[in-house]
């Protein structure tokens, strides 16, 4: 069964903050090391990796808290600012497992956009019910809340919880997409903090003493699965999008 979904696109322009080199510009691809130190894009190696600077990298999401995480991650990691431009897409979402799900919607995304694209989809996956409700964490947020998903564990001593994040990228219409995957452990909890993103007042991660909500947005990124997926995406954008 597929579902309609209406999803935003939103053009990334990779420009760098600080960049030395006169030749890099803002919208061509460029990424530097976490050391500082920039490296540029040669033709060859946009070649070779099915980009060019003519097909600006596409971020497709419906969410603009992962966006807004995806940029403050890679702006800490890789040192790249990143501009949008958003734009409507209707994608399709198909069921099964959450790798599927990732690899479907960024072929879809590629597709549309005739170029590369990247796109996410994230799990919360209960250890007591065998992972669910994973990729669709989303329709039981919706109609439970966090109260009623914390609930759900009432009759289970096993609150332990997996965050997961799955980047996928397609470095051109119709290449397969790169998976980037990240996992954070934690717990369910009865919820605290702040209400502005999914579940995160009810995830607690291990060896924390606050849920996602009650972190500062730099807490959370420096432990959370989507830093740890975003970690892998930026050193496959440092080997491929670059040369030495
Ligand atoms: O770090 C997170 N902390 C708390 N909640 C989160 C997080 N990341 C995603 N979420 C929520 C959003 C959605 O309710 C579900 C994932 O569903 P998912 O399909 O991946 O996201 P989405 O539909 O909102 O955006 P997209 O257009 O990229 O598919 O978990
Ligand atoms: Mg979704």
């Amino acid at each position: 069964m597929q579902r309609q979904r209406h999803l935003v696109c939103f053009s990334v322009g990779l420009s760098v903050l600080g960049c030395r080199h006169r030749h890099v510009s803002a919208g061509r691809y460029c990424c530097c090391h976490s050391r500082g130190r920039f490296r540029a894009v040669s033709t060859r190696t946009a070649m070779l990796t099915g980009l060019s600077q003519h097909k600006p990298l596409t971020f497709v999401t419906s969410n603009e808290k992962k966006l807004a995480e995806l940029r403050a991650i890679l702006r800490d990691l890789v040192g790249m600012e990143v501009t949008i431009e958003a734009r409507h897409i209707d994608l399709p979402e198909i069921q099964g497992e959450a790798e599927d799900i990732a690899r479907e919607k960024c072929r879809y995304a590629a597709r549309a956009i005739q170029g590369p694209a990247l796109v996410e989809d994230t799990q919360l996956c209960y250890h007591a019910f065998g992972g669910l409700p994973g990729p669709y964490v989303k329709y039981f947020l919706r109609n439970l809340g966090p109260e009623g998903m914390e609930k759900l564990l009432a009759a289970w001593d096993d609150k332990r919880a997996t965050a997961q994040c799955i980047f996928a990228l397609a470095v051109d219409a119709d290449a397969e997409p790169h998976l980037f995957t990240g996992q954070t452990l934690g717990r369910i909890v009865v919820p605290r903090g702040k209400r502005n993103f999914g579940w995160d007042p009810i995830f607690q991660p291990d060896g924390h003493e606050k849920t996602y909500a009650e972190m500062s947005e730099g807490e959370k990124n420096a432990i959370s699965h989507r830093f740890r997926a975003a970690s892998r995406l930026a050193e496959f954008l440092r080997n491929h999008y670059t040369t030495r």
